[in-house]
């Protein structure tokens, strides 16, 4: 018998460690001063030359899934420069290890296909069938500073989360470590993790690397016995999440740490293997809509590692509504056992209930 979703997920895994080879050639390139700023932003060649080498792998492998990614081609249509760097990186991209790059394939031929690679990930998304959902750079301000960021991932069918992946390159793979706000330097020894799960089949971490699969260990949530004890993240960024009412959510709850403040879905990842317990997204503005490519791979990773994670209403995020989560606000992120006591204070800071 073969398990479900297993060539999803080693497709899937495959495809981020290989453009993770990419994201850190461009971020050592722009430390040596090789990626000049006139070239472009450095975040603008890894965005997009990430985006084109993991639609490639889905196009080889899976043809007829519809893809919601992040970038798209029309910036690069008009600037050869841009496009040129890019295809030149993403043709030197290769897994080391000739096995596992022969098995991921999906090359991309020319610059035209590049354009054409880039483009297949327009899907409007929806209700209906399979939708992969792809962040190249997930956390751009982490990925500049050499802080946090990922590289996401995720299989929809029907609008729910089958497979979900995250490479966080300056993570430490030991799932122990301590939840630190700026952890590690991409080429660290040590750093660099894969965090993956599939609906109903548990959450795995692995470290990064650029061969083939390193073998995977299950991850799971801490047990939160003492609110006291717990830690929680939130986003960098003042703009992406009400930090004053987090901070107001966390003295309620009798939480005495500070929050730990990383970029990208890494949060999700450092929960899910309970480097922290508690993640909080609360909504600044009334317009912003979350994007899927944002959450729908540290969801799956964060509930099959024995989370729960709703918006600030208790309803569970919604992928199958479009590019964005139009029916949710925010994220509440926590261990299954205390969700509902974070969900309560979370709706009493916010006068929702
Ligand atoms: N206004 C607003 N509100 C909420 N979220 C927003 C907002 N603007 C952007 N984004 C998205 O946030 C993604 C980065 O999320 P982070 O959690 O890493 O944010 S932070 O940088 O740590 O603050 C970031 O993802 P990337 O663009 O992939 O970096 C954005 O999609
Ligand atoms: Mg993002
Ligand atoms: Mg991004
Ligand atoms: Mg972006």
């Amino acid at each position: 018998m073969t398990t479900l979703y297993a060539r999803e997920l080693e497709i899937a895994q495959l495809a981020v460690q290989r453009a993770a080879i990419l994201t850190k050639r461009v971020f050592l390139e722009k430390a040596k001063g090789t990626v000049s700023k006139d070239d472009a932003s450095p975040v603008t060649i890894g965005d997009f030359g990430a985006q084109a080498l993991i639609i490639a792998a889905l196009r080889a492998h899976f043809p007829h899934d519809a893809i919601v990614a992040e970038e798209e081609a029309a910036q690069l249509r008009a600037d050869a420069g841009l496009r040129d760097l890019i295809w030149g990186l993403v043709r030197e991209t290769k897994l080391e290890d000739v096995a596992a790059e022969g098995l991921l394939g999906g090359g991309v031929r020319d610059v035209e296909d590049l354009m054409e690679v880039l483009d297949r990930g327009r899907s409007e998304g929806g209700r209906i069938g399979r939708v992969w959902t792809i962040d190249p750079i997930d956390g751009t301000k982490g990925f500049l500073r050499g802080g946090q960021y990922a590289i996401a991932l995720a299989l929809l069918e029907d609008g729910d989360v089958k497979v979900g992946v995250l490479g966080c390159p300056n993570l430490p793979v030991d799932d122990a470590a301590p939840l630190a706000a700026e952890v590690g330097a991409e080429g660290e020894d040590g750093m660099g993790v894969v965090f993956s799960a599939v609906v109903g089949q548990g959450a795995t971490s692995r470290p990064l690397g650029a061969g083939g699969l390193a073998e995977g260990k299950r991850i799971q949530m801490r047990e939160v016995k003492e609110m006291a004890g717990a830690s929680f993240c939130e986003s960098v960024e003042s703009g992406h999440s009400n930090q004053s009412e987090a901070a107001q959510i966390a003295q309620k709850l009798g939480i005495t740490k500070p929050s730990v403040r990383m970029d990208s879905q890494a949060k999700y990842g450092s929960i899910a293997r309970g480097a922290g317990d508690i993640y909080l997204r609360l909504p600044t503005s009334k317009t912003y809509q979350e994007k899927i490519w944002d959450h729908a791979a540290g969801d799956l990773i964060v509930r099959e590692a024995g989370g729960q994670v709703t918006d600030t209403k208790g309803q569970r995020l919604d992928f199958g509504v479009g590019r964005t989560l139009a029916s949710n606000s925010g994220v509440i992120a926590a261990p299954a056992a205390v969700h509902g006591r974070v969900l309560e204070v979370v709706q009493e800071v916010l006068g929702l209930n």
